[in-house]
């Protein structure tokens, strides 16, 4: 039997050639037993996409993406990205052995995903203005220059992040109850959602999960069109968050994600930094899961959800979380008291352990 990995799936796949792979997917599910007793939830999972080669769930996305660009005989590739698209992006252009040119919006973008772009040989170029502005340029920088672009607005990502779902269902040995993603750019709800629509359509499954995406308050367009009930996704202008993973204001997959959340009797809901800040330290100290800012969004929103009653306890629940401790240390220090200083001696250390 074929390994739990994205191209364990590759028969829903739509790649020929033999894919550009890291060895992508395959990430731990982990039983959320002491955070699960604290909020009253007894089935609450988290599905740790900070495994993967480059640390988050975007190298799913790119080993189908970097795939088709070769596949297709693009000689360059491009992204926008608020860190992990392009480290992803970065790593698998150089597996693939091809030049990569990623845009990042000045100062928002976590040290970890700088470093990993950077070391794995990307043209890395800082725009000063938003995310959201970094897009519109490699947009046109792409559409003008026949290069080929991988922000999640190209499908082939979708298809690989898509898998997320599968492996969660195998692993569990049952569909879900619900599915908790933090949107950004709602590739990743969408993308899941749609993985799940045809296993249903396969006769696989015979349930979807309620896909539930979860947003900062400060960059929250998704959440007010769910809550507001509104036809399409209006754009948050100036988006603000810690969790700069998710500081997006115009999400390119907005109206996927509605759909995705609205067909599933899902829900959308926003939860503020302090509220990430504090889910990322109890997914540490609790459960021993080390994960990004932007990833406890997912726990800190199931967490909000059951404290208001829109959670059945009894749930199977499944938290996405998207991106690896190491990415943001810079984030992680300013929260944590320093480590303790003492002299070489072992009185010392005995009066630091009182
Ligand atoms: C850790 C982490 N968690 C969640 C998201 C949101 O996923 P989408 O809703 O599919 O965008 C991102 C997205 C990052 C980028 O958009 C980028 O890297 O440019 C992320 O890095």
């Amino acid at each position: 039997s074929r390994p739990l990995s994205v191209w364990r799936y590759r028969e829903l796949l739509p790649v020929d050639i033999p894919p550009v792979t890291l060895q992508e997917g395959g990430t731990p599910l982990y039983h959320l037993k002491r955070i699960g007793e604290e909020i009253g939830l007894k089935n609450l999972y988290a599905k740790h996409e900070g495994m993967n080669p480059t640390g988050s769930f975007k190298d799913r996305g790119m080993t189908l993406g970097v795939s088709m660009a070769i596949q297709l005989n693009m000689k360059m590739v491009a992204c926008a990205s608020t860190g992990n698209t392009s480290a992803s992006l970065a790593a698998y252009a150089a597996r693939a052995g091809i030049p990569s040119v990623v845009l990042l919006p000045a100062g928002k973008v976590a040290i970890g995903k700088v470093a990993q772009a950077l070391m794995h040989g990307a043209r890395v170029i800082s725009i000063n203005g938003n995310f959201d502005r970094a897009l519109e340029m490699v947009h046109e920088l792409c559409i003008s220059h026949g290069i080929y672009l991988l922000n999640s607005v190209n499908p082939y990502r979708l298809e690989g992040q898509k898998t997320i779902g599968y492996e969660v269902i195998d692993q569990l040995g049952y569909v879900p109850d619900r599915i908790v993603l933090p949107v950004g750019n709602a590739g990743n709800i969408s993308a899941v959602y749609k993985g799940l629509t045809e296993w249903l359509d396969l006769g696989w499954i015979d349930t979807i999960p309620k896909m539930t995406g979860i947003q900062a308050a400060g960059s929250a367009p998704v959440v007010r069109a769910i809550q507001g009930d509104l036809p399409s996704v209006v754009p948050d202008a100036s988006p603000e968050t810690v969790a700069t993973a998710i500081r997006i204001g115009a999400p390119v997959n907005g109206e996927k994600a509605l759909i995705a959340i609205r067909k599933t009797g899902g829900i959308a809901e926003s939860v503020t930094d302090e509220e990430i800040l504090s889910m990322q330290r109890d997914l540490a100290r609790l459960e021993g899961i080390g994960v990004e800012p932007a990833s406890a969004a997912s726990v800190a929103g199931i967490k909000k959800l059951q404290e208001i009653g829109m959670i059945d306890s009894d749930e199977e629940i499944v938290c996405v979380v998207t991106g690896h401790l190491l990415k943001d240390p810079q984030t992680v220090i300013a929260q944590c008291s320093p480590p303790i200083e003492i002299d070489a001696t072992l009185p010392a250390l005995l009066s630091a352990l009182q």
